[in-house]
């Protein structure tokens, strides 16, 4: 599991080690430094003679930089200090000095201007502009150079310090340019913003350095690695029967929408699930794909209630509506989708899972009160998540290229497992199939246990994600193939 831990978290287990004296930031350099060395061997063959720019705020993230520069070029790096502020780490500049590193100021738009091409010229950036000290996007100078960097077409290898600067450390959103990193060096902890859409996009890959934090309480946001996944799924034992393994009912599908009845059954059947009870008008359908379907109604342990279920059908509406009732008053965990989201009453417990994508959780918060619309979801995909579970009480995993569940107790995970051609037609309704196996396999702890339906999300979501490149490495699937590859999948993961 990859756990990351916000700004104050961070700097509360700093405090004592600081306090006693231990040098952290010498650590921070020294970590960051053995890092770019290595990127310097891969881009260039060797340190010596490489050049490498940092570009430097007026904080301790550019202290960090400034000291890893002066290790750079005690080793024969030629480096070059841009200074964005007019105040930077003094122990810092001293240390590059002392090496014979080159320090140039920008300290206003113009001379940062003029010092763009010896940024996009080195082989190496460091963006050590602003790490957890930063408050929304870079201004002044370093916003500057942080757009030359983006605006380039042909750019040198970025290493972000810490985190990409201008990110929201503890919430993932970015504000003006952010230079894309190729890696990130972080410090002690891996942070929320390295793990969250949209920030996350600019980290590129994540390598934490060891500081001796000791960061006990909860993470901020969490990612399943496999073994994680394998350990939540709900594995039949030798004794067990379809029953014990758990009934999923599932209201999908409508005139219109009648492959997704399919799908979302289907998704359901290749997770494991005991069986499968279709409620709705797609029987024919569902029954003509996946034979071992039960039509009609009977006792469950969890629901998959809304996808394809069309607006304008009355009658699934209100079987949806129904199941809700069911669900809720007989404490049985249900994944929400689609077309039963403006179904839900105004408050529902955590084993009730909503699996908008950014589009429907707007709708939603709208019609909460809360007035935004898709592209505020997409700038602030955590925020939103947390909103919707505040103002409804559900667990909420919100579909897209990282999908990011938010559940009780702070409960918080986001997960980047599949390849973008997983965003096809008809993907959702098979993760919501997935997800309804897994609550209907654990129907009591997820119950029991408020935080487990959020475990559970991210669980179906990281399979989910996995199936869609198992189908078909690097190439296009549908969520036909999705769900075919899920029993595969699932099998390399509780068998590892
Ligand atoms: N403590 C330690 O020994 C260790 C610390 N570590 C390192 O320290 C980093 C945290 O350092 P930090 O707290 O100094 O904050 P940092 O991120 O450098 O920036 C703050 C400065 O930026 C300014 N500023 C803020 N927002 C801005 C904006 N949008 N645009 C422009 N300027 C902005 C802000 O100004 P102010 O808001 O105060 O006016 C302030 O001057 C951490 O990420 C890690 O790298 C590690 O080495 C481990 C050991
Ligand atoms: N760029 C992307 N990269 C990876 N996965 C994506 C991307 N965009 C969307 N997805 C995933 O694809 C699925 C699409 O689901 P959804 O939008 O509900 O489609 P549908 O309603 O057609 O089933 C979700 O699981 C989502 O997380
Ligand atoms: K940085």
């Amino acid at each position: 599991m990859l756990l990351s831990w916000d700004a104050a978290a961070v700097r509360a287990a700093e405090e004592p080690l600081l306090a006693a004296g231990v040098p952290l930031m010498d650590r921070a350099a020294f970590g960051l430094a053995t890092h770019v060395a290595h990127v310097l061997r891969d881009v260039r063959g060797r340190v010596g003679g490489a050049h490498v720019v940092l570009l430097v705020g007026p904080g301790n993230n550019g202290g960090d930089t400034l000291h890893a520069g002066a290790r750079l070029a005690r080793r024969g790096a030629r480096v070059t200090a841009v200074l964005a502020s007019p105040r930077v780490h003094g122990d810092g500049l001293a240390a590059l000095r002392a090496a014979h590193g080159r320090v140039v100021p920008a300290h206003d738009d113009a001379a940062a201007d003029a010092l763009a091409g010896t940024v996009l010229a080195a082989d190496v950036v460091l963006d050590g502009l602003l790490g957890i000290g930063g408050r929304g996007g870079v201004r002044g100078p370093g916003a500057r150079l942080v757009g030359a960097l983006a605006a380039a077409a042909a750019r040198p290898v970025v290493v972000a310090v810490d985190v990409p600067s201008g990110v929201g450390v503890d919430d993932g959103t970015r504000t003006g340019a952010v230079a894309q990193a190729d890696v990130t060096v972080t410090f002690g902890a891996c942070k929320p913003a390295l793990l969250l859409p949209p920030a996350a996009d600019a980290a590129g890959r994540v390598e934490v350095v060891d500081l001796g934090l000791d960061l006990a309480g909860a993470p901020a946001v969490a990612r399943l690695a496999g073994a994680d996944v394998a350990a939540l799924w709900p594995v039949p034992g030798r004794t067990s029967h379809k029953y014990a393994r758990g009934v999923l009912g599932v209201v999908a599908g409508s005139d219109r929408y009648p492959g997704a009845a399919v799908l979302a059954s289907g998704g359901a059947l290749r997770a494991g699930v005991g069986m499968v009870r279709y409620v709705g008008s797609a029987g024919s359908q569902v029954l003509a794909a996946h034979p071992e379907v039960v039509v009609g109604e009977g006792r469950v342990q969890a629901w998959v209630v809304g996808p394809g279920v069309a607006p304008d059908d009355d009658a699934q509406r209100a079987r949806a509506r129904d199941a809700l009732v069911h669900a809720l008053a007989h404490d049985e965990p249900a994944a929400v989708d689609a077309g039963a989201l403006d179904l839900l009453p105004d408050r529902v417990p955590p084993h009730v899972v909503l699996t908008p994508h950014a589009g429907e959780l707007a709708t939603l918060l709208s019609a909460r009160g809360a007035a935004v619309d898709r592209a505020d979801v997409e700038a602030a995909p955590l925020a939103h998540a947390r909103r919707a579970h505040e103002l409804t009480g559900a667990t909420v995993l919100l579909k897209g290229a990282t999908t990011v569940v938010v559940g009780a107790h702070g409960a918080v995970y986001a997960q980047a497992d599949a390849p973008a051609w997983l965003a096809t037609a008809g993907a959702g309704d098979v993760l919501a199939g997935v997800l309804g196996a897994l609550l209907a396999g654990r129907a009591a702890d997820a119950v029991d246990d408020p935080t487990l339906p959020a475990a559970l999300a991210a669980a179906a979501a990281a399979v989910h994600g996995r199936a869609a490149h198992a189908a078909n490495p690097g190439g296009p699937v549908t969520a036909s193939d999705v769900a075919a590859a899920v029993p595969r999948v699932v099998a390399g993961l509780v068998t590892a």
